[in-house]
């Protein structure tokens, strides 16, 4: 058994670059054809998996590329700011759609209904899913690995004056959570956009990285050049 496994044998995820295809609402490009291309260009170029959002998304994904598939469900319950597949509802829609990997917000906040992330985490592992804690502080992890997750990832961690720069990726996380955990596969997720924010982020002990807006979202990415350029009054002025 190599550490990319559990102690059942059971696969986690392969090291390498996972791309996060998703849109957020609002954006044009908030359609599965549009994702499902996203993931097939992102499995032709050699990343080692996809993550997606929503039932239609991540079926479509998983019908078509044959890299594993981290599924999550983003839903806002009133009373709770826990978004990332927050009940045991969406880990069944994510679970029907045909994921292998599930992403659950895994802090302390409380969680919608009153459930425990420990219900929320064994209910997908007796699914049969590989569980990828997204956490928001290296604190976050301990009481996330008591509860049963498999793999720890720093998806929720907020741009701080800790990034690397403002705006980008947090290594300082992914360092601490590898020294502290080193039987854990680290996941390196959150504002990672270049290729030298990914060799850091291997450097700092991550075992794989997703990157999802800097390659996916050309909507946000189109946003921020024309920001840039209104800031010197010259989008869309001729002349
Ligand atoms: C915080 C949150 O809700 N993150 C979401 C999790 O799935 C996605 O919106 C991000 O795009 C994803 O984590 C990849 O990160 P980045 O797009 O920065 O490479």
């Amino acid at each position: 058994m190599t550490d990319d496994t559990t102690t059942t044998g059971r696969l986690l995820l392969p090291r390498g670059i996972f791309i996060s295809c998703q849109a957020p609402e609002g954006s044009p490009l908030r359609d599965p054809y549009v994702m499902v291309s996203l993931a097939r260009a992102a499995e032709k170029a050699g990343a080692a998996g996809i993550r997606a959002e929503g039932v239609k998304d991540i079926s479509r994904i998983v019908e078509t590329v044959r890299i594993p598939v981290i599924g999550i469900r983003k839903k806002h319950y009133e009373g709770s700011e826990v978004y990332i597949t927050p009940t045991r509802f969406e880990v069944d829609e994510i679970a029907g759609a045909g994921a292998g990997i599930i992403a659950l917000d895994a802090t302390s906040r409380p969680r919608p209904g009153g459930e425990t992330l420990e219900e929320v985490v064994s209910h997908a592992k007796a699914l049969g899913l590989t569980v990828m804690a997204d956490l928001a502080a290296s604190e976050d992890a301990g009481q996330a690995i008591a509860a049963g997750v498999d793999v720890l990832g720093t998806t929720l961690v907020a741009a701080s004056d800790e990034d690397v720069r403002p705006g980008g990726p947090n290594l300082a996380v992914i360092e601490r959570l590898s020294n502290a955990f080193p039987e854990r596969q680290v996941i390196a997720e959150g504002r990672f956009a270049t290729p030298s924010d990914v060799q850091a982020a291997f450097r700092a002990g991550a075992a794989t990285v997703v990157v999802g807006k800097a390659v996916t979202d050309a909507y946000a990415l189109t946003r921020d050049l024309v920001a840039a350029a209104d800031t010197f009054a010259l989008s869309g002025s001729v002349g």
